[in-house]
């Protein structure tokens, strides 16, 4: 498991300063585009070029069950897991209609599912496990177990060739799982990070952030040990997204972070190797009670708000045409001198 230590690749600063500059030079006010000018020049920094392009996008749905959905966390039932992979592959769920819209290259990854499921095209059918254990009455995962996601999300990424990679998440149950995640990093209780989920009354939100104080004592979770936090509240799905991270930014493919269990994910990636930090965009600020939080305590700026939490990267593949107006804008506005336009220096 050493890989995941090995130093993340580096954007290129030369390349960040270039873009800066012309962007001073596009018939505009300078700053007037906002965040589209910082996504250009991050995206000429992370391809090492003066024009990126935003062509081959990878989304990839990482789906698993989840041991502490026995204990009545989510508004729905644990089978839905094993239904929505099917969905996902027939091409009916939400992410499977917007990869289609944006041309990208999709595929779903089953770690596990309490029963197992049928093989489908575009199914990668792992079955590490029949889901995770349940983290209230002990750890979610084993060593072995853990290991084998992030090796799964690796190998996922050593076989792309995109130019962004967007994970989704699928699995009941996997907000509770995100939050202790988030608790445990950031050294938070459970209020500060338990959310609605699928859509939970208030008196299970309540039963839900007591299982959530209850496994944090029980695993000691500290900031200091994502790994051990990962393997005792994490989920097969949320560790195989932090091994996709984990690569991308060894590989240098910018990661276009979804929702709160992506961020989940992406602040336990961070914790392991903080190389990854510069490859991180977030698409969206969900709905999900404590994603904003966990966002602003990493520094991390939405691109987009639009109450959206469904997951399945569903949030960061709406984002996907702002990154693509923003990198048009950038390679084909004209140059105040190429327009013959009156740069506004005001003369003495
Ligand atoms: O990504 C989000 O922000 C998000 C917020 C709330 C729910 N979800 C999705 O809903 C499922 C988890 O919700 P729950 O209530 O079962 O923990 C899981 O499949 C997630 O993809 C996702
Ligand atoms: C229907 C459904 C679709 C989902 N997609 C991601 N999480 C989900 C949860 C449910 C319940």
């Amino acid at each position: 498991m050493n890989w995941i230590e090995a130093p993340c690749a580096a954007p290129s600063a030369r390349h960040r300063d270039a873009a800066l500059a012309h962007q001073g030079q596009l018939t505009k006010p300078p700053g007037s585009l906002g965040r589209l000018e910082q996504v250009a020049v991050d995206f000429a920094g992370w391809q090492s070029t003066a024009q990126p392009v935003l062509e081959r996008i990878a989304v990839r749905v990482f789906a698993a069950d989840h041991g502490i959905s026995r204990q009545g966390v989510s508004a729905f039932p644990a089978e839905v897991t094993a239904q929505m992979i099917a969905n996902f592959c027939r091409g009916g769920a939400a992410i499977s209609v917007l990869s289609r819209d944006m041309g990208a290259d999709f595929a779903v990854v089953n770690l596990g599912t309490f029963e197992p499921v049928s093989d489908a095209p575009g199914l990668h059918n792992l079955q590490l496990a029949p889901g995770s254990g349940d983290f209230s009455s002990g750890p979610a995962l084993n060593e072995a177990l853990l290991e084998a996601c992030l090796e799964a999300g690796r190998s996922q990424v050593d076989a792309l060739d995109c130019e962004l990679f967007i994970a989704g998440d699928m699995g009941i149950g996997n907000t509770t799982s995100a939050a202790a995640l988030c608790a445990a990093q950031l050294a938070w209780d459970a209020q500060a990070v338990t959310g609605r989920g699928t859509g939970i009354d208030t008196a299970t939100l309540q039963h839900k952030r007591q299982l959530i104080d209850t496994a944090l004592a029980r695993h000691r979770a500290r900031p200091d040990n994502p790994l051990r936090n990962l393997r005792c509240l994490g989920g097969l799905e949320i560790a195989a997204i932090c091994g996709a991270y984990l690569r991308c930014a060894q590989r240098g493919i910018p990661i276009l972070v979804d929702g709160f269990i992506a961020t989940a994910a992406a602040l336990v990636a961070a914790a392991i190797n903080p190389g990854l930090r510069p490859w991180l965009l977030a698409a969206h600020c969900s709905d999900e009670n404590a994603h904003a939080r966990v966002l602003a305590a990493m520094h991390l700026r939405p691109l987009l708000d639009l109450g959206m939490r469904l997951g399945e990267g569903s949030g960061a593949a709406v984002a996907v045409p702002l990154l693509r107006s923003a990198l048009a804008l950038h390679r084909d506005m004209a140059t105040f001198v190429q327009a013959e336009v009156n740069a506004g220096a005001t003369p003495e």
